[in-house]
């Protein structure tokens, strides 16, 4: 599993580029416009400059609207200022159909740019308190789009996490749903250390994470402290040997 960490700033990215050799993917974001708010082109290539090279930059492209067009100019922004992994929110879509025609152009962008770049459709958890699409359907967005991952996250940060609103058992099904269709799969929503036993379970790719690595838990008014982020890649590290000592067959 990989360990996808979000800082809000240069200077949250260099705390991470501190913790550099336990995390695997630096995710750009501006918290205060949303949970998968989307930061300023000149932060995502700073921060790009920030990191060691070896580690891959992704840059969330917002809580985006039913809006196609503009979307996709938003992920020519991200894949320019050098962003490799590009997340997008479909807060707005409330049919797959809309969500997929978001994804198309998105990765029509993306991918004439620079074709190597991963494209993350994302979800939310609590889906129902906002009205968009259900968690579920984003393994076939993101496949029918042409997308490289599906993501689920929570849309509002109010200490609700992710498995109160998907349990474990439908996170699995997402995660077998993404799988099947070639896809990577990715889950956050104030993803705790001890959740990380059930998420290594289930054959999740991606973790996604902030609130956990921050002073006092808190993902607004802390700040992301490596010392946080090591003890958080020393438990994943834990449950990935226990998960490998139990099920050797799957290794
Ligand atoms: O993509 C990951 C999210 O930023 C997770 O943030 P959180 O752990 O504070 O919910």
């Amino acid at each position: 599993m990989l360990l996808l960490i979000s800082p809000d700033s240069v200077e949250e990215a260099l705390d991470c580029a501190k913790a550099a050799e336990h995390l695997d993917i630096v995710d750009v974001k501006k918290p205060d416009e949303g949970s998968l708010g989307a930061n300023y082109p000149w932060v995502i290539r700073a921060i790009r400059e920030a990191v060691p090279a070896a580690k891959p930059v992704s840059a969330t492209l917002g809580d985006v609207p039913f809006k196609p067009g503009t979307v996709a100019q938003a992920a020519l922004g991200a894949v320019v200022s050098g962003a490799t992994y590009i997340k997008v929110g479909l807060y707005g879509c409330t049919t797959p159909e809309q969500g997929v025609e978001v994804m198309r152009g998105v990765v029509r962008a993306v991918k004439e740019y620079r074709p190597e770049a991963l494209v993350v459709a994302s979800g939310y958890a609590d889906a129902h308190r906002i009205g968009c699409v259900n968690p579920l359907a984003l393994p076939d967005i993101a496949a029918r789009s042409g997308a490289d991952a599906a993501m689920l996250d929570t849309a509002i940060k109010d200490g609700s996490r992710l498995f109160d609103h998907v349990p474990p058992d439908t996170c699995a099904e997402f995660v077998r749903l993404a799988h099947a269709a070639g896809l990577l799969a990715a889950l956050a929503g104030s993803v705790k250390e001890a959740d990380l036993g059930t998420l290594t379970g289930i054959g999740t790719d991606i973790v996604g994470v902030r609130g956990a690595v921050c002073e006092g838990g808190d993902r607004d008014a802390g700040r992301i402290q490596p010392g946080l982020v090591a003890a958080f890649r020393a438990e994943m590290d834990r449950q990935a040997r226990e998960h490998a000592a139990r099920v050797p067959a799957a290794n």
